[in-house]
């Protein structure tokens, strides 16, 4: 379990020469493919702060996403949870999975077509035993109003509402058991234009109203640049640069962020 001394300005959740090996299916049966798909990573993130992780497409900023929440194990390397090793016990799994959630890139999947948007919210106070009856209904209207939707959406279907209402649903889900970090893994990308900058600012007056760090992944550096405090940019699994926006931005170190800089105009409206 977390250790008692863990103080809440320090990281929440820390990865140390992390390293992911997956075992790809394009390979034989006798001869299955590696890939190195995260090598020697190392980062942290604290509450209140946004860190944003970009790089292209297939770099490994999903499966650095998935260490984070607890979702992929590292082949090599150590990940702390509030100052201490994770562990593998059910206990650990479940302080990290209220501590740490993640929103991913497109809700149209994220969320149960079957369930109704009060039973989605609601699940993972049923799952943690929060509160009573009433008190997870009533948890259950707050979310939806830190998100901007009225209380009408309780009783619908995900496909009854928009894309960016759903990935509003999304951000209250993963807000449901008061996390300290939240893990948005492209969190516009699937979403129309017209909404983008929406959701953009609904992670940012969050993280300002309540505190909550962000882990902002992206393909897209000026939308990062949005959103974020500090990035790290990578790229074929690795972190190749840090700092904060500002620095990024006024004096990129590297030929990649270079490139990543130059190429993308201004991927907010792409
Ligand atoms: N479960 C898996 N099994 C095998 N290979 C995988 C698996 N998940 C990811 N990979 C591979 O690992 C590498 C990194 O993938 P990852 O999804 O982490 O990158 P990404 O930067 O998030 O890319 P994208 O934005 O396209 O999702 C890629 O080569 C990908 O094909």
């Amino acid at each position: 379990m977390p250790a008692a001394t863990w103080n809440p300005a320090d990281p929440v959740i820390e990865l140390r020469g992390v390293h992911v090996i997956h075992t790809s299916r394009t390979g034989s049966l006798f001869k299955p493919e590696k890939v190195h798909a995260v090598n020697d990573v190392s980062l942290s993130v604290r509450r209140g702060e946004t860190l944003g992780l970009v790089g292209e497409s297939g770099c490994g900023k999903s499966t650095t996403a998935r260490v984070m929440v607890g979702l992929q194990a590292a082949t090599r390397g150590e990940v702390l949870f509030k100052g201490r090793p994770l562990g593998r016990s059910a206990a650990d799994r479940r302080e990290l999975g209220r501590s740490v959630s993640v929103v991913f890139q497109d809700p149209a999947t994220a969320l149960n077509p079957r369930m109704l948007i009060r039973d989605t919210l609601i699940d993972p106070l049923n799952v943690h035993g929060i509160g009573s009856q009433a008190e997870r209904e009533g948890r259950v209207r707050d979310l939806l109003h830190l998100v901007g939707l009225p209380p009408s959406a309780l009783n619908v279907l995900p496909r009854q509402i928009s894309g960016g209402q759903r990935q509003r649903v999304a951000i209250a889900r993963a807000l449901a058991l008061g996390p300290d970090i939240i893990v948005a893994d492209e969190p516009t990308s699937a979403l129309d234009v017209s909404v983008r900058a929406q959701v953009l600012n609904l992670l940012q007056d969050l993280k300002a109203s309540l505190g909550l760090g962000l882990v902002f992944i992206s393909h897209d550096i000026n939308t990062v640049r949005y959103v974020s405090d500090r990035i790290a940019v990578m790229n074929s699994g690795s972190i190749v640069e840090t700092g904060t926006t500002e620095e990024i931005f006024s004096h990129p170190n590297q030929d990649y962020t270079r490139t990543l800089l130059g190429a993308v105009p201004s991927l907010l409206q792409a």
